[in-house]
């Protein structure tokens, strides 16, 4: 599976905390990342991960657009709501396009244990189905 994992700067010791708790879960996925995150992650796990530009500078729309081409399983997006951010559209377009391809997202803590729980317990499993089937791809064309 490919995972996106992202976290606004309030919310990046939680990220770590998250990834190192997680990290026998996470190390049988491919790991995707804004810049940013993808050090912290990378930093706190020993594992490989794919890093885009940081939020601000587009790495939300880089992974929005995998999500797009429905090339993205599971978005954990550790938001910050309690800080404004310069980049919110962005940030509001990629949780959009995920509801458009029913793509699993967590945006806080308790729910990214849930959904990495979920993953290891095989719940996630029908995104090989969608990934592997095209004409469902266009049918949210
Ligand atoms: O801003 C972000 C997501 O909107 C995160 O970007 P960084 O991981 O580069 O800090």
């Amino acid at each position: 599976m490919k995972i996106a994992l992202i976290a606004h700067d309030e919310k990046k010791p939680q990220m770590a905390r998250l990834a190192a708790a997680y990290r026998e879960i996470l190390r049988g996925h491919e790991l995707f990342a804004t810049g940013h995150t993808g050090k912290v992650v990378a930093d706190a796990t020993g594992l490989t991960v794919k890093c885009f530009n940081s939020g601000p500078l587009g790495g939300d729309q880089e992974i929005g657009a995998l999500i797009a081409q429905n090339k993205m399983d599971l978005v954990i997006f550790l938001r910050d709501p309690l800080t404004a951010q310069p980049h919110e559209p962005d940030v509001n377009a990629l949780i959009r396009l995920a509801d458009v391809y029913d793509t699993p997202l967590a945006t806080n803590f308790g729910t990214a244990e849930v959904l990495l729980r979920g993953l290891d317990a095989g719940f996630v499993d029908f995104r090989q189905l969608v990934n592997g089937d095209e004409s469902k791809h266009e049918h949210y064309e």
